[in-house]
Order: structure tokens, then sequence, then C-alpha cells
């Protein structure tokens, strides 16, 4: 039989319901996971062919991330460990959509375009989340690989970071850490051993007291899987993070009322995290590729360190360490439109910041462009990026012996231990985590010290729908409208009635609803700009259904 016949019969197995049509959105494929076991096959088809093209491991990972639990998904991993290239997003189109009796001649189509040599070798690193579809879900991505003739190798359960990791590491031959699981545990938590350590070294008299009560955090897993390996991660933590580990997936349903989006769109905590005044917490999101901290004051007000706060310390820590170091290498950090304000405006007086389009794989490029590129959502979702030679430098600098300079000397290796800490694939919960508690360790912080670096002005955020949402067209980062005509100079005009205020409107990429979004120095004046915004587009844009109305 040939490989072509054995897809065509396999793809039976896995056949498509008539009609359906999918889109690869900016986190992939994701849907009730009843609609999904035809799409594993073929991106497991898909991955065959990246595999072949790019000439190394391609990994694929099933999971509908903060989604609700009867969803699912799928998302490609390219080689460095990145998401797969645009260009072949459109390809993994036309093969989930194909109708079955044309499956083939999609399938030829790419090889054919991408000119794919198929006596190339292929290589598939599958993972999956705690869903209780993932199982079979995940089978049918092998079927797909093993019916085209590829190799797999199926890491199981793990958080989308990590198989993010283990492609990465198999791709460079070992130069970025081993690819098991225990190569990433290792790696990790090292490099957070070494960080911390330094901590007693250098300040240990003026830290003591606080060391042994920062060692304490909070961690709400979400039930997913970030929170069964987390648990696996603890014991090569050589107790310098004591973890109190909350929605770990024994009871409760993963993402519900817990998690980093409820955290960070309810501003409010997760249930089953039981937090005292002032400690610290995190949640992580479903696939632990997210992550958020926030604390309860003695007043019992909850404070929310999102995204930018996580980008404002972790910037601010390594350009202060590059300076004791004496190393001149530029460190920038990339923003979306839905940064807070407060947060650019404190952070474009240390360092320089850079503004893209929403969605994980904009910030990664654009953070590529710097020496070292800190990039975060809002929403939690971030890593730190280091060019080639900025690796080269630090690594030097630590290992420079002849360094008599004691600051200059313990800010080269914390800069060390920093890059080895951070996942560059991708944004890494986990990693993410162990970040930001080495640099709190460091700098001597607490969660209230952090907390007040700079305060968040007052924000909204709202959704309209219109009745076509490609209406609305934008530029500047998202920032400005270019159609339809008159909707920029509306939101001008209400801009200038309040102060500190900036808004702004866009088609979302992953719903079918335009996002608003409004900031200003009230949370009254927030909501009323916020509404008046709504309105203009809803007038101007085609809006559907009643006007938009006042939340409160
Ligand atoms: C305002 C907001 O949170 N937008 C989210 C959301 O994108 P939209 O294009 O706004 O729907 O989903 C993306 C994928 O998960 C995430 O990267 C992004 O931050
Ligand atoms: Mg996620």
């Amino acid at each position: 039989m040939t490989q072509f016949e054995k897809v065509f019969r396999n793809s039976a197995l896995h056949p498509k319901p008539v009609g359906l049509v999918l889109q690869y959105g900016t986190a992939g494929f994701r849907t009730n996971a009843k609609e999904l076991d035809h799409i594993m096959f073929r991106m497991g088809l898909l991955a065959v062919l990246r595999s072949k093209k790019t000439k190394a491991t391609i990994g694929v990972m099933v999971t509908a991330s903060h989604n609700p639990e009867e969803d699912n998904g799928v998302k490609l991993v390219d080689p460095m460990g990145e998401m797969v290239t645009p260009s072949w997003e459109e390809y993994s189109m036309q093969l989930a959509n194909a109708e079955q009796d044309v499956l083939l001649t999609a399938l030829k189509d790419v090889i054919e375009k991408e000119a794919i040599s198929m006596d190339q070798d292929a290589n598939i690193f599958i993972g999956k989340d705690t869903r209780p579809s993932s199982e079979k879900l995940s089978q049918a991505v092998s079927d797909g690989v093993m019916s085209l003739g590829g190799h797999v190798h199926d890491y199981g359960v793990v958080t989308t970071p990590q198989l993010h990791f283990m492609v990465r590491c198999q791709n460079t031959q070992g130069c970025y850490g081993s690819p098991t699981m225990e190569g990433y545990y290792r790696k990790l938590s090292q490099a957070f051993v070494q960080l911390t350590k330094h901590v007693r070294q250098s300040t240990f008299h003026q830290w003591v007291h606080r060391l042994t009560s920062s060692k304490h955090l909070l961690v709400d897993g979400a039930n997913g899987v970030g929170a069964l390996r987390l648990r696996d991660m603890e014991r090569f933590l050589q107790n310098q993070l004591q973890i109190s580990l909350f929605n770990d997936c024994r009871e409760g349903k993963l993402n519900f009322q817990c998690g980093a989006d409820y955290v960070k769109v309810q501003q409010k905590p997760p249930q089953g995290v039981e937090m005292s005044v002032g400690e610290r917490c995190c949640s992580f999101d479903g696939d632990a590729d997210r992550i958020v901290y926030y604390y309860k004051d003695s007043d019992g007000c909850f404070h929310l360190q999102d995204g930018d706060k996580i980008a404002t310390l972790i910037g601010t820590f390594l350009k202060d360490m590059l300076t004791q170091a004496g190393l001149d290498l530029q460190v920038a950090v990339v923003q979306t439109a839905y940064a807070n304000g407060s947060s650019t405006r404190y952070l474009e007086d240390v360092l320089k910041v850079s503004w893209c389009t929403t969605g994980v794989k904009h910030l990664h490029h654009a953070a590529q462009e710097f020496d070292i590129g800190v990039y975060f959502e809002a929403n939690g979702h971030g890593t730190v990026l280091f060019s080639n030679a900025a690796v080269h430098k630090i690594e030097k600098l630590a290992q420079d012996s002849s360094i008599k300079n004691e600051k200059k000397r313990t800010a080269a290796q914390l800069l060390h231990s920093t890059i080895n800490v951070i996942n560059q694939a991708v944004g890494d919960a986990i990693s993410d985590m162990l970040l930001v508690e080495g640099v709190l360790a460091v700098q001597g912080l607490s969660v209230q010290q952090w907390d007040a670096i700079y305060s968040d002005l007052p924000n909204r955020q709202r959704k309209i729908k219109v009745a076509d949402r490609r209406v609305i067209t934008t530029t500047d980062a998202e920032r400005r409208v270019v159609t339809p005509p008159g909707l920029q100079e509306a939101v001008d005009m209400l801009v200038k009635k309040y102060p500190q205020s900036r808004a702004f409107v866009r088609p979302s990429g992953t719903e079918d609803i335009i996002r608003v979004y409004a900031e200003a120095d009230t949370q009254e004046n927030t909501d009323a700009l916020a509404q008046e915004v709504c309105l203009a587009v809803y007038r101007l844009a085609g809006g559907v259904g009643e006007e938009p109305k006042p939340l409160h």
C-alpha cells in the first residue's frame, strides 16, 4: 500500500463532518471537543509535512487552555519552540476544511507548493492537557502522523510550554537543555536555586528575616496540568520555595471559577484558595502558559498583579543588573494596546517600550528585535528573549574569574541564572513564577512593595456585536481606527472629555465581536468613556441587537 493510500484509508476512521469549517485562530484550532477528531488527524499529517520541510522535530499540543472543560484544541510548534509560522496556518486550514474526498488533493497541494521531499524523516512530539477528551484526540494526532510515516514521541500530559521546551531542546542538540521532563525540571530549578542562593550570600543579614517569610507562595493550579507538573517539580527546588498548591485537580473542575483568566477578567480571587492578608498568590491558566499574581490587603481589598506588573518587575531588574555588570545591552519591553497606561508611563522613563498587535506570536516576533526583549500581554502571557550575542556576553562575564568588583561579578552571575530560569520558547507559568520569585527575593521586595511600583489606572473592557467585524480596521498597533470613517474622530472627541484617558477599538481575533478598551482617572469616568465609545462603535460600525447600555 502506498503512503497516500494509507492516509486515505485511515482518514476514514476520523471523518470530517460535511460542511464544517474551522479557523486556525490566534491560538490554533479551538472549539467543542466533539468537532475535533478529524482536525487532530489532519494536524498529525501537517506536522509530518512541516517536519520534513524543516528537517526538524515539530510539536503538536492538544489543549484548549482557559476554555471550558468540554472544549479542546490543537496547535503546532515550530523547530525553535515558537508558534508555527503564519504561512502554514493557511495550509492547516486547507487540510482541516477539505471534504473527505479531496483530502489527498489538499495534502498533495501543500507538498507541491512547499517542494517537500517525502523521503525525508519526520519526527513529532505530542503533548496534551488534562481534559477528558485529550486522550482520544491526541491518539488521533498520532494516527495522522503514523499514517504518513512519521515517528511519534508522546510526552503524555504536559503543560503547553513544556512541549515547546522539548521541541527546542531536541532541535538545538541539547544546547538549550535535555528534551526530557527531568531535563526541564532540572534546568529551571537549578537556575532558580542559583538565583536565590545569591540572596543568601550577598545580603544574608539584611534579608534573612524577609526570606524566611517570603519563601511561601500560594498557587492556584486552575485544576489543570500546571498543578500536576508543578507537584513533580517541587522536589527539585531544594526548599528554596514553599508552595501551597490549590485547585490541584483532586476535586473541582478545570478552569471553573479559578485560574489566571478567571482572576484577570473577574478581578477577584479564585475559589478554593485560602488567602491570608499580604500573602503572595498566583494563578496559572488551564495549560500553564499564563500567570497572574495577587494579594489581599488589610482592608480585604484584592490587588491584581497582571502581565504589565510582571513585565515591569522583570524589565527593571534586568536593566539594573546590566548596569551593575557594566554590560551595554538594550532591554526593551514589548506591550500591546491593552497595557495599562501607568505601566507604559513608568517603563518609558527607564527603558525602551515597543508596541505591537495583540497575540503572542506578534509579541514574540517584536521582542526578537532587541538584545533583551521582555514581552507580556496584560493577561499574563509572556516571557523574555535574549539574543545569542546577549547570552554570549553575559556567559563570558559570569565566568570571568578575574573580576574583582563583587557587585559586578554577582550581577553577571544573577543575569546568567536569569537566562536559565526562563523558558525562551514561549510564555510559561512555571518558569515565569520562578523568575518573579527569584527577582523578588534578590531585590528583597514584598508583594506590596512590588505592587507599589506604580498604580494601575482604572480600566474597562467591553464587547460589542456588529454585523461584520471586518468593517473596523486599525493601525499603529491597533491603537487607532482607520475604517469606518468618523469612528476615530469620535473616539478622539470622547477621550478629550476625561483626565488621563485613553480608549481604543479593535476587532477580536478569537471571538466574533469588537473589543472596546477605556481607561481614565477614576472608575466612574472610565465606565462613562467606555459606554460612550461603545455607542460610537454601535452607531458607526453596524451594531446589531440592542444599543449598548451602561454597566451599572
Ligand atoms: C484582550 C485580550 O485579552 N485578548 C486576548 C484574545 O485575543 P483577541 O484577539 O482579543 O480575541 O485571545 C488571544 C489568544 O489567547 C490573546 O493572546 C489575547 O490577549
Ligand atoms: Mg493558555
